[in-house]
């Protein structure tokens, strides 16, 4: 087993018949220590299991998602494990990485950095998409039918990965998103400092991009928040609608009055997510 596959187990906590447990692990990508927060269900000391994968927000780390959001009732009634990698790489000093909370720690745009000092930790989407999948199958008895959720800039890494990996998720959803990063303050300022102006790399991680790109036809199910203080500025989910609407490309866009960009948001519309997952999981192929 190669040093990025030893996990060590930070904790282990039962929950719904399932477990709640979280991992470190020396992560080669990133190269430096990552924890990752696994929820296993029931199911799974008796067969292998779907997962869907979880991807945070800005400020948030692996553990979130599961103190926050109450998903363990249904994951556990559907069979469904749930992983939450963290958001960025952790435990280095790079120079300004920890000044702001929309950049460097905590804020790791599920991008592979090319610009210097960035690029040598800050490869999250490698991460997300190769390293951490082949630890998890390594060492959780998962079946190997995957899917994707997230949250604002985890919604962003949510849509993105499964934009330009057709046919890789049986579902993709994502709660309040950043749909068009390359067009506000939050996705500018990160993709300026971590990609650089190569306008042709920054799309590449740009959702209302790559759906104008056609390359995939993945349908999208997204819960926006009227209520939420990032909608005008920062999440602008009219800018998918309208490039879904013109590339006809498949997209249920929810708008719930009242709802704000918080965990009390993503958990009062979990369940429907999930149940949207296990269904597109579970279908025969
Ligand atoms: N601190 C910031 C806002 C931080 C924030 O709202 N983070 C969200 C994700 S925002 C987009 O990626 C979050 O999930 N926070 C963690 C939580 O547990 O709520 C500010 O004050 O503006």
């Amino acid at each position: 087993m190669s040093m990025s596959e030893q996990l060590e187990l930070v904790s282990a906590t039962k929950s719904f018949g399932g477990w709640v447990k979280r991992y470190k692990h020396y992560s080669r990508a990133l190269d430096c220590d990552m924890i990752f927060t696994i929820y296993l269900p029931p199911q799974a000391e008796e067969g292998r299991v779907p997962l869907m994968w979880w991807l945070s927000g800005l400020t948030c780390n692996d553990e979130n998602f599961m103190q926050k959001a109450g998903a363990q009732k249904t994951a556990a009634e559907l069979g469904i494990a749930i992983v939450c990698p963290d958001t960025s790489p952790r435990g280095l000093d790079l120079p300004g990485e920890h000044d702001s909370y929309d950049f460097g720690s905590g804020a790791g745009f599920y991008l592979n950095a090319k610009r210097e000092p960035w690029s040598k930790h800050y490869r999250m989407y490698d991460y997300v998409t190769e390293e951490l999948p082949s630890v998890v199958r390594l060492h959780f008895p998962v079946n190997g039918r995957e899917s994707i959720s997230g949250h604002s800039m985890g919604g962003h890494g949510a849509l993105v990965l499964a934009l330009r990996q057709p046919g890789r998720y049986a579902a993709v959803s994502a709660f309040a998103p950043i749909v068009n990063p390359i067009q506000v303050p939050w996705g500018q300022k990160a993709f300026e400092n971590y990609l650089g102006d190569d306008v042709g790399l920054r799309t590449q991680y740009d959702a209302c991009e790559l759906v104008a790109k056609g390359s995939s036809r993945q349908p999208l199910f997204i819960d926006q928040g009227e209520a939420d203080n990032f909608l005008e500025e920062q999440l602008k989910p009219e800018r998918l609608e309208a490039v879904c609407e013109e590339h006809d490309h498949p997209l249920t866009l929810r708008r719930h009055p009242g709802y704000d960009h918080s965990y009390f948001f993503i958990a009062s519309f979990i369940d429907e997510h999930l149940r949207y997952h296990a269904e597109r999981l579970y279908a025969k192929r």
